[in-house]
């Protein structure tokens, strides 16, 4: 087995008296690509926020690269799900990426030429060289989401969490942003949230569905059935499993 490289034995997380998490044991191992699926408010998040030692669990063991969540910021790129920013803010593009830079500097340390080297082939490597000039106000989402991933990858990860990337894009810059996904997961392990239950199947090795009643079932991709993804959501959701060469679509309904 590769190296484990975050551990949640038994994590619960209380927020508000509601138990958002509930005794999950989950291990991502090195080479992993992970996909997290669930209804709103399963607690997708709250677990990433565990992970970047963001969110302290109310009970149960959290490691990550053998230590406490948030004791190796550097090994660890994220993408969140929401940015909150102030559009007129001149800031380009390209300072926004060298942000990823920062983690293990001293305060006002500057950027150096191998920082901004490595910044430049992040935006080469999510195909945002042309736009780095760009002022991230007048950014399109999909645009967006290549510049918060290259900002995650210009620090040199080697666990990517990503937090529904491909939720406020079309279906073209989705399709880029699995692409871009697809090249990454050679070199890193990727933790991936989200919403495209008939999509990621095709891309990721395992998927972990976090449900309504917070019950963790996790399967080998194999035996994940449209089912079991079906009883995960409150509302009817299309599934299509798609193998190497095939594609079919998995009717089962519950
Ligand atoms: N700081 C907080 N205080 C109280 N409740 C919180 C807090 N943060 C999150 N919650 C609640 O915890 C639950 C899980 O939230 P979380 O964001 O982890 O869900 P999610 O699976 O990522 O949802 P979505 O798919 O809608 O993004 C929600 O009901 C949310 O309202």
């Amino acid at each position: 087995m590769n190296r484990v490289l975050v551990d949640c034995d038994r994590l619960s997380v209380v927020l508000d008296g509601s138990r958002v998490l509930d005794n999950l044991t989950l291990q991502v191992c090195e080479g992993d690509f992970l996909g997290i699926v669930g209804p709103n408010g399963g607690g997708k998040t709250t677990l990433l926020r565990v992970i970047l030692g963001l969110q302290k669990p109310s009970d149960g063991t959290v490691t990550v690269f053998d230590k406490e969540p948030g004791q190796s910021p550097s090994r660890t790129g994220y993408v969140p799900q929401h940015l909150v920013f102030d559009r007129d803010f001149p800031i380009s593009v390209r300072d926004m990426v060298l942000m990823g830079r920062l983690s293990g500097k001293k305060p006002l340390q500057q950027y150096t030429k191998s920082d901004r080297e490595r910044v430049d082939e992040a935006l080469e490597t999510v195909g945002m060289s042309a736009l780095k000039s760009r002022r991230i106000g007048v950014l399109s989402g999909g645009e967006l989401q290549r510049t918060l991933i290259a900002r995650a990858l210009a620090g040199d990860p080697e666990l990517l969490l990503l937090d529904e990337p491909t939720a406020s894009v079309d279906p073209v810059m989705k399709t880029s942003i699995y692409d871009l996904l697809d090249r990454l997961k050679k070199q890193l392990t990727i933790v991936l949230v989200t919403h495209d239950t008939g999509t990621i199947s095709r891309h990721v090795s395992r998927v972990v569905c976090l449900n309504c009643s917070m019950v963790l079932r996790e399967n080998p991709l194999a035996t994940l059935s449209g089912r079991d993804i079906q009883k995960s959501y409150p509302y009817d959701v299309d599934l299509l499993l798609h193998h190497q060469e095939s594609s079919r679509s998995l009717p089962e309904k519950s």
